[in-house]
Formats: structure tokens, C-alpha cells, sequence
């Protein structure tokens, strides 16, 4: 019988909210030090033992994936995914529908096991565990709460469900619910029903019943696509900050990209069940390893041309862009709209004007260029003395910051 992993680093004790409030930031992990030992008083309540206590860094366990691949009916969910997240890290699963994202997490969970690799959490194999085996945290898209009961009773569940000797006391457990019911800001709402709550309120309960049992990890699927976009943006900045608080290991799996962008110490893009790129959102965005991220993160512009003697060029344009790592043959020129220098016609790639849109500081144009069958999208701050171009005239566009790759 597979024995459940629990949290060495997370002791539950009743300085939990005092001991977020005390916990460094990530930088500045070497420099902690417990705030008070608590081994005494809860060894025994909550499965915390003193090697539990002796870590008060809350920061979960750091987790690893060696060749994961699953496949249904021929086509890989995943195939061959390795990788390595540091305890405390925010990590986003970030790929387009399809990608794996939702299989990779189920795996991680234990909800879904693979054909083959590996799930380690710290240095154990955590492979054939079960889902509470592995005593992680999972937060569904769709509120997952138990409608018959109410917040309180939710945010406790996982708790009071565990075998009697390691179930906590009722006071130690009604300790901690008003311990989250702080920690997710709904202090109020402990005896509301969840019919009583709004979609955001739903899922800061769900996050909460999620961190009630101290999981090793954290995993969140989509927890806001359900929400609408103003509190969609509101959550993922509270989520951010109750991270920067807990530093609980977390994996979120996302399509939107902003999302991942705002929210995640490191991205992870999934491409038909492999990983394409893992990297900070900094270098996600500024140095895509291939187009299929440069296309996925952030606006793009596509230019069809190709690589001759280590630039790029297009045919009737006077453009040539020093592409030395770059093969010669049929290539793509990849800029972002923000990313182009305006100039006088015949001095790089001539583009006509379809349309032009001013908003107070900011000049956004549509632009034709020949020989390209996608339109050219431009984004610029006005400098004093610009006049919006007019439809009808015809530019030059310099690309300042681009990357190329082979077609
Ligand atoms: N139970 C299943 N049976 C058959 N195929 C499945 C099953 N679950 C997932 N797949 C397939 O595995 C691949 C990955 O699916 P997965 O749900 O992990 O992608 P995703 O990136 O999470 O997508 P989405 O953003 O749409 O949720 C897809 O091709 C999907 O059709």
C-alpha cells in the first residue's frame, strides 16, 4: 500500500496566517528562519510532525516530470515531457486547445495515469500514487463546491474526510477554515451557501478548500475561464499576490497568454502534447525559440519572404535583415506591431495605409504590403508633429526588434 506524500515543508500550525504574513519573498528564501515552533501543539492534530515544522517556508515541494506520454487512441495527448519546477514556483501551462495541458495536469494530480514516465514530487516517485495519496490541491474550471454545503463545511472537506488518525481535531480544523476564510478576504461567508456566491467568490472558495490540506502542489485548470474579463484580471492579480504569500508550488493551466504572461515565474508551451518552450514570461516573449510561440504569445506580424546570404529579404522591397543564424531558403519575418520604426517609402518595406485609428497618444494602422497576403498591423505612440497617416499613402516600415525563422 502506497504510503501518502505529504508536505515536508508545510506544517499546518495555528501561526498560519502570521506566518505568510512573515514569509520572505521568493529572492530572499536562503534568509528565512522560523517564526516559532509548533511542533508541540500540533503533532498529532494534523499529521504535522516536527521535521514538518522545521521548514517554515510554506514554499510546498519542488516537482519533476521525466517522460511523460499518454496517448488516446492513437493520438499523444503527451509525448515525452520533461520537466523540473522548483518548490514555490508559479508556473503556467500555456498552449492552445488540444495541446495537453488539461491531460498534463490530470497526470501531475494522479487523476490520469500515463503510459509512461515518471512523476516525482521531491525525490519520490509518486507515479502509481492516487490523487489523495499525493495530497495535492486541485481547483476545477467550473466551481467544483459541494452545493449542500456551506463555505465553511467546503473549505474544511478535505480535512474532515482524511482516515481518523490523521484527521484534526474540530477546533484545530474550524481554526483553519477561518484561517483561509482571511487568506481568500471573504471572512463574512463561512455560513453562505454557494449558490449564495458570485462566480469569483466560488472559486477563492475553491482555491481555499484546495490549500486547507497543505497539498504538496497546487494545481489549477483554467480556474478563471469561466469568469468574465474584468474578474478574470482582478483574480489573477489576487492570485499573484496570495502566491507571493503562501509561495505554495503551483502549476495553472491557461490559453490565454496574458494570463500566463501576467501571472507565472515561468511559462511552459505546449505544442501536440510536447513542450516547445519553457522559459520566463521575459523570455517567452522576447526571444520565442520558434514562430509557433512567437505566434501563440503576443500580436504578430507574418511577412512570407526568404534568407539569401544571411538576411532576410522580400521581393520589391528594399529591405535586407542581418538573419545570420538563419538558413538560406524560404523564411518568415516575424515583428510585433509596437516593434516597427516609420519611414519614407523605397527605405524598407513599402506598405500602404488601408486604415488609421488615433487614440489620444496612440496611432494604430492597417497597412497592405505587396507580395504579403496578411494585412500588417502597426502600433505607435505619436510623437509631437506626427499626423496620422492618411488612407491611400504608402510608408516605409523599419522593423526594430523581429526574429526570423526558416519557412
Ligand atoms: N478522454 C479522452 N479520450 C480521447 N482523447 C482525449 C481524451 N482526453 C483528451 N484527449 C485528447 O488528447 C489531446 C489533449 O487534450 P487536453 O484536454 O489535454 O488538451 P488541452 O490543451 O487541455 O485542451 P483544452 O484547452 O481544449 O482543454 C487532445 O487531442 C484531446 O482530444
Amino acid at each position: 500500500m502506497a504510503t501518502p506524500l505529504r508536505n515536508p515543508t508545510v506544517g499546518i500550525d495555528p501561526s498560519f496566517t502570521a506566518g505568510i504574513a512573515e514569509r520572505p519573498r521568493r529572492t530572499d528564501r536562503s534568509a528565512v528562519t522560523a517564526p516559532h515552533s509548533t511542533a508541540s501543539q500540533d503533532s498529532g492534530t494534523l499529521g504535522a510532525s516536527a521535521a514538518t515544522v522545521r521548514h517554515p517556508t510554506r514554499s510546498g515541494m519542488d516537482l519533476h516530470l521525466r517522460q511523460l506520454s499518454k496517448r488516446y487512441s492513437g493520438v499523444a495527448a503527451l509525448d515525452g515531457v520533461n520537466l523540473d519546477v522548483a518548490a514555490g514556483e508559479l508556473v503556467a501551462l500555456l498552449g492552445p486547445s488540444g495541446s495537453g495541458k488539461t491531460t498534463l495536469l490530470r497526470v501531475i494530480a494522479g487523476l490520469l495515469h500515463p503510459d509512461a514516465g515518471q512523476v516525482l514530487f521531491g525525490r519520490d516517485d509518486a507515479t502509481r500514487l492516487s490523487l489523495r495519496e499525493r495530497n495535492v490541491g486541485f481547483v476545477f474550471q467550473h466551481y467544483a463546491l459541494f452545493k449542500h454545503m456551506t463555505v465553511a463545511e467546503n473549505i474544511a472537506f478535505g480535512l474532515r474526510s482524511r482516515p481518523r488518525r490523521r484527521r484534526p481535531d474540530k477546533a484545530t480544523i474550524a481554526r483553519r477554515v477561518e484561517e483561509l476564510l482571511g487568506l481568500i478576504q471573504l471572512p463574512e461567508f463561512g455560513g453562505r451557501y454557494p449558490e449564495q456566491l458570485s462566480g469569483g467568490q466560488k472559486q477563492r472558495v475553491a482555491l481555499a478548500r484546495a490549500l486547507a490540506i497543505d497539498p504538496t502542489v497546487l494545481l489549477l485548470d483554467e480556474p478563471f475561464g469561466a469568469l468574465d474579463a474584468k474578474v478574470r484580471v482582478e483574480l489573477r492579480r489576487w492570485l499573484r499576490e496570495l502566491h507571493e504569500r503562501t509561495g505554495q508550488t503551483t502549476l495553472f493551466v491557461t490559453h490565454d497568454q496574458e494570463e500566463a504572461l501576467e501571472l507565472a515565474d515561468r511559462i511552459v508551451v505546449l505544442r501536440e502534447g510536447r513542450i516547445e518552450q519553457v522559459g520566463t514570461p521575459d523570455e517567452i516573449y522576447s526571444a520565442p525559440a520558434s514562430s509557433y510561440v512567437f505566434d501563440f504569445i503576443g500580436r504578430a506580424n507574418v511577412l512570407d519572404g526568404r534568407v539569401e546570404g544571411g538576411r532576410f529579404v522580400l521581393d520589391g522591397h528594399a529591405l535586407a535583415l542581418p538573419a545570420e543564424d538563419v538558413a538560406d531558403g524560404p523564411a518568415r519575418l516575424f515583428v510585433r506591431p509596437h516593434d516597427f520604426a516609420l519611414g519614407e517609402a523605397g527605405s524598407g518595406i513599402d506598405a500602404r495605409v488601408v486604415a488609421a485609428h488615433r487614440l489620444a497618444d496612440r496611432i494604430t494602422l492597417e497597412l497592405a504590403v505587396a507580395g504579403q497576403s496578411r494585412p500588417v498591423e502597426l502600433d505607435s505612440v505619436a510623437t509631437p508633429g506626427l499626423t496620422t497617416p492618411a488612407p491611400g499613402s504608402v510608408l516605409g516600415l523599419e522593423p526594430l526588434r523581429y526574429r526570423v525563422y526558416s519557412a
